[in-house]
């Protein structure tokens, strides 16, 4: 199945990139048989752009970027923890998938910047470290998770973030397909999770500037403060 999407979706840095609707046909199956560990080890990995999501070049080149201690949750390929990561900004990467991290690490472990990043193998459930985070960045690791972790994923963002700190969603997939991983999202699921939930705040909600041709008008960038 993955092969047969290879004519109409969009190659990034070798990568394919098959729609949310495509990847929701195969991938699921793949996460049931053995979770994300197998996707790993299979390479099923339909999402990953194989480079650093162009938002985060953007927000990197604009200035935008808080910096400070840095959080990418279900970080896979680990392609923008290297992009963010610098002298003023240390970005932590977490996977459950020793695979992936493995793979990440092999990619970027000796890159010039690879003492302001580390890839950590945890749960961003359970994983509760001594140093909170100034920034988290959450891109199709929302959309990843079962629909009933949601509320759970709120909370984590929530205790993992220093009073006053940033959570950066990039919101996808806004489709309105069946069934997931990928699951499809909405903002107001996000602002049920994270504003009407807990003490977070909605600085920025905008259509994402920068999104790759098979996931345009799918996605919104959304910036949130923690407040209390
Ligand atoms: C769909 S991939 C997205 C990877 C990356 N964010 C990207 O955009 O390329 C989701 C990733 O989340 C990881 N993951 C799933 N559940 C997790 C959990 N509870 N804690 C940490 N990572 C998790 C998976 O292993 C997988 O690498």
């Amino acid at each position: 199945m993955a092969k047969q999407q290879q004519t109409s979706s969009y190659s990034s840095g070798g990568n394919i990139i098959p729609t949310p609707e495509e990847a929701a046909t195969f991938q699921p199956q793949v996460v049931a048989e053995g979770g994300w560990e197998k996707c790993w080890e299979d390479g099923v990995t339909p999402w990953d752009q194989g480079r650093a999501t162009p938002l985060i070049l953007h927000l990197l080149d604009s200035s935008s970027l808080p910096l400070g201690r840095t959080l990418v949750p279900g970080c896979g390929g680990g392609h923008d923890v290297i992009a963010m990561a610098n002298p003023e900004r240390f970005v932590v990467g977490l996977d459950i998938s020793e695979k992936a991290l493995k793979k990440a690490n092999e990619t970027y472990g000796s890159a010039p910047n690879a003492k302001y990043f580390a890839f950590v193998k945890e749960d961003v459930f359970t994983w509760r470290p001594d140093e909170l985070f100034d920034l988290i960045f959450d891109y199709v690791f929302f959309c990843a998770i079962e629909l009933e972790l949601r509320p759970a994923w709120a909370k984590s963002m929530y205790e993992l973030l220093k009073p006053d700190g940033e959570l950066i969603t990039l919101m996808y997939p806004i489709t309105d397909h069946v069934g997931g991983a990928p699951y499809k999202v909405s903002v107001s699921a996000y602002v049920r999770r994270c504003v009407g939930s807990l003490g977070f705040k909605a600085v920025s909600i905008e259509e994402n500037p920068d999104s790759i041709p098979t996931r345009k008008g799918k996605e919104m960038l959304a910036r949130w403060k923690k407040i209390n």
